[in-house]
């Protein structure tokens, strides 16, 4: 998978260089660029933002710049690949969610446009539109002054599940939101801290036991903290056991 992520701050994304991001481009699975916008500008004060038509506070972001940005990377899509799509991190957007983020880490072309102020010029979407599929896409409910945090949430989030990038992929499998249900907690060494105690099944050497208590535990949690969860699952989704529990 390509990412080209542009922003006016393309230093806000330098942390992809590490960890399992940063080795999954090192091993190839992966390749991310981040591209200052402001190297699409020509003038002498390199603008990338103008007032609002219609008036109100802050500033909107040009549209010119973004399309030259853009186009710089949407011509790199060649005709034989899927067309790229385009994330547009925004408060106003789907939300972000594990299954959206395992559709996208099936696309060979991911473009990041990370926006600031109160936005990117709603043109550059419908422009963009002819050379990429555009998905608005929002990591909760709440403003950010920017679309760099939202893309680095996405962009891990994404990534970690392309083959390879994680050393085990086993462990991808019982993780909170990746079967309808939140991960059951965890204990390591030592078994007995600060008068705290790992709970006894799990030093039973029972792997069935365990397994049933570990489904417990992520039955009751994510009926504890979030019990829609657990009304959106199918009815197939929870056996005998897990309806008495
Ligand atoms: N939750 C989010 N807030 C914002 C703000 C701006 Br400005 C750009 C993108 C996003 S995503």
């Amino acid at each position: 998978m390509r990412i080209d992520v542009f922003s006016i701050f393309p230093e806000y994304l330098a942390p992809l260089k590490l960890s399992l991001i940063g080795k999954a481009m090192d091993a190839g699975i992966l390749s991310v660029a981040v591209h200052d916008l402001r190297e699409f500008t020509h003038d002498r004060h390199r603008t990338v933002d103008d007032t609002p038509y219609g008036g109100g506070a802050g500033m909107v972001m040009k549209p010119e710049p973004w399309a030259e940005a853009l186009e710089s990377v949407f011509a790199e899509s060649t005709s034989t690949d899927a067309r790229p799509v385009l994330l547009v991190p925004s408060p106003a957007g789907e939300v972000f969610t594990q299954a959206m983020a395992r559709e996208l880490a099936t696309a060979q072309h991911l473009v990041v446009a990370c926006g600031r102020y109160e936005g990117i010029d709603h043109r550059v979407s419908e422009w963009s539109a002819e050379h990429a599929d555009v998905r608005f896409v929002s990591i909760g409910d709440y403003v950010l002054n920017g679309g760099e945090v939202a893309a680095m949430v996405m962009i891990e989030a994404i990534a970690r599940l392309i083959p390879g990038t994680i050393g085990n992929p086993e462990s991808l499998t019982e993780e909170s939101h990746e079967d309808g249900l939140l991960e059951y907690p965890v204990y390591t060494k030592p078994a007995s801290w600060r008068g705290h105690d790992v709970p006894e099944i799990l030093l039973s050497g029972n792997h069935g036991a365990i397994a049933r208590w570990r489904r417990d535990r992520r039955l009751e949690r994510t009926r504890a903290v979030r019990p829609e969860m657990l009304e959106a699952l199918p009815a197939e989704a929870l056996d005998k056991k897990d309806r008495a529990f």
